[in-house]
């Protein structure tokens, strides 16, 4: 099974290793414009073939699998209408966010085309091949949407081996679901992190007195730019929906405390206590 990875960042390079240590018949063609990621996954094996261009390695290609950030699967969606592909190949994405990602496979869908939209919730706030690993799939939810139920079984059949838990979702309910727990928590993270840019020009030392509270919840502080734009971009009315809900919750919290009212802070901190423990 020649398995094509367009992307070989975190998310691509350690499913395209789940994927070889899972099926002996797996070969994988890396492809990346950035070359440094193109010699890395030589060097450690993960690929029989790399290109720096997706159209010259996709005609034999059994599964396509595009993880460049999402932007970029909505181009390469495009592009990949004008090409002549392999009767049969099953196309996957592993973009955070599925609406757009699946309004820009309808034109492949109708011409016949078997895609999946696929979604971990696995990675971490690092990027690129230096992050791969190959357990970083174990046992992580991974949202698929499609109505082709043949395509979805092809797709559950190359995962199962790799031992995601999947969940078929709908791409309207997995992009509002991921707006909380996802574009939200990245923004509030980023959000701390710049608050502490004044303060932290008075006092250059603040960052070694900072404890496990701002540690936890600023790490995702550290996410890639360029990916978290591409996520906002792609999930604009859903995270603007829980970024006001967001804003009304402090804002309520500014008025209690503006009001010493020490009985509205208790509640709030106990209601999150109280979920919290759901998580
Ligand atoms: N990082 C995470 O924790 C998660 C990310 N995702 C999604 O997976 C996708 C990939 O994310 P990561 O692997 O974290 O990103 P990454 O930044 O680690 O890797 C992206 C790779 O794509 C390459 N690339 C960028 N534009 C390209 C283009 N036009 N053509 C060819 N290669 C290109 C980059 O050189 C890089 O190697 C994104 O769509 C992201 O939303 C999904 C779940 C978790
Ligand atoms: O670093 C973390 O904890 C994350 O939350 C990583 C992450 C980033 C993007 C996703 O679509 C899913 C997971």
């Amino acid at each position: 099974m020649r398995v094509v990875v367009n992307g070989l960042g975190e998310m691509g390079a350690s499913l395209a290793l789940a994927i070889k240590n899972s099926r002996d018949d797996a070969e994988i063609i890396g492809v990346d414009r950035n070359l440094d990621a193109l010699n890395k996954a030589k060097k450690i094996d993960l690929v029989v073939d790399t290109s720096s261009d997706l159209k010259s390695v996709v005609a034999d290609a059994d599964v396509i699998i595009l993880a460049t950030p999402i932007r970029a699967i909505i181009a390469t969606l495009h592009d990949l209408l004008d090409l002549t592909l392999k009767p049969g190949v099953l196309i996957m994405d592993t973009g955070s966010t599925k609406d757009q990602v699946m309004q820009a496979a309808q034109p492949l869908i109708k011409k016949g085309i078997a895609f999946v939209g696929g979604h971990a919730m696995a990675g971490t706030q690092r990027a690129g091949i230096d992050a791969v690993d190959g357990h970083l799939y174990d046992q992580v939810p991974y949202f698929l949407v499609s109505d082709d139920q043949d395509a979805v079984y092809r797709a559950k059949e190359l995962l199962n081996g790799i031992g995601v838990h999947i969940i078929r979702v709908e791409a309207q309910q997995h992009d509002l679901m991921m707006a909380y727990l996802s574009d939200l928590p990245h923004v509030v993270a980023a959000t701390l992190v710049n608050s502490t840019t004044q303060t932290l020009t008075d006092y250059p030392e603040l960052p070694n007195y900072a404890a496990g509270g701002f540690k936890d919840t600023t790490r995702i502080g550290a996410a890639d730019p360029q990916m978290w734009t591409d996520i906002l971009m792609t999930n604009h009315d859903a995270t603007l929906e829980s970024l006001e809900s967001f804003q009304s919750s402090l804002n309520r919290v500014i008025e209690a405390l503006k009001a010493n009212d020490a009985t509205t802070i208790y509640d709030f901190f106990d209601h999150s206590k109280q979920l919290r423990q759901k998580f």
